[in-house]
């Protein structure tokens, strides 16, 4: 499969501080990695930074196979990645009509909006929660409905931070359920994790950021292997 997006040598300092130096960053269209690595590793600034949240240094990016930059991060790519905090932010509406926001911004008929929000709904698992007050949702009551925001927008990079962070075991494994359908629908799916939450789903690939360099790992049939990239 393609490469959704390729970076040439992505450099990131904190001040004078250095955070990573990535040589080569790539993710392929459709595919699932996890993120790992230490408390302060950087793995929030690197979601941040493909989300064109956080400024950085690079020297190529190539994003849907066109030449293009971070800086400034281009319409294409505002229109293309998602990115779902940790603690997703609700407004103090309803669970639809924060799951409609997105498409009702982007200008969707609010018949059309409805409908997508019913689906989404249904496919998170969230359909009873329509009408409750969001501030009173559990965290994996919210992380579902942050997913159903970020699939009605229909990403091609859905970058998920720590989505499974202080999640019990019902809960946790009712969020992870909902991954691997983004997945076969086309999106790439970025979640960043901790080595002790691994997230084990089939084919998944893995990014490791260690002493400001990126460690990968791709899903292969033939058995991965660890590949230093920088
Ligand atoms: N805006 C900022 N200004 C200065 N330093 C920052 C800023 N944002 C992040 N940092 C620092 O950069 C480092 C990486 O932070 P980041 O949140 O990306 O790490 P992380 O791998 O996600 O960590 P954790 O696992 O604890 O969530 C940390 O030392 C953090 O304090």
């Amino acid at each position: 499969m393609s490469a959704l997006i390729r970076i040439a040598r992505l450099r990131k300092s904190f001040g004078d501080r250095p955070q990573f130096d990535i040589e080569r960053f790539s993710l392929k269209a459709g595919h699932a990695y996890v993120l790992t690595g230490v408390n302060g590793a950087g793995k929030s600034t690197l979601l941040r930074i493909l989300a064109g949240l956080e400024g950085a240094e690079a020297e190529g990016v190539t994003f849907a196979g066109q030449a293009t930059t971070l800086s400034p991060y281009p319409a294409a790519m505002r229109a293309a990645v998602v990115y779902v905090h940790q603690h997703p932010v609700m407004f103090s509406t309803s669970v639809a009509a924060n799951i409609g926001y997105g498409l009702t911004v982007r200008g969707m008929p609010k018949a059309k909006v409805a409908q997508q929000v019913d689906e989404a709904m249904e496919w998170a698992g969230v359909a009873h929660l329509r009408d409750s007050d969001p501030s009173r949702l559990s965290g994996g009551e919210k992380q579902r409905i942050a997913l159903a925001r970020a699939k009605v927008l229909e990403p091609k990079l859905l970058l998920l931070d720590e989505p499974t962070a202080n999640l019990d075991g019902a809960a946790r494994e009712q969020v992870l359920a909902l991954i691997p359908q983004l997945v076969r629908e086309g999106t790439c799916v970025v979640m960043a994790c901790h080595d002790r939450d691994l997230i084990g789903l089939p084919g998944v690939g893995r990014l490791k950021l260690r002493d400001g360099k990126l460690e990968r790992r791709d899903a292969d049939r033939d058995g991965p292997a660890i590949a230093l990239v920088t």
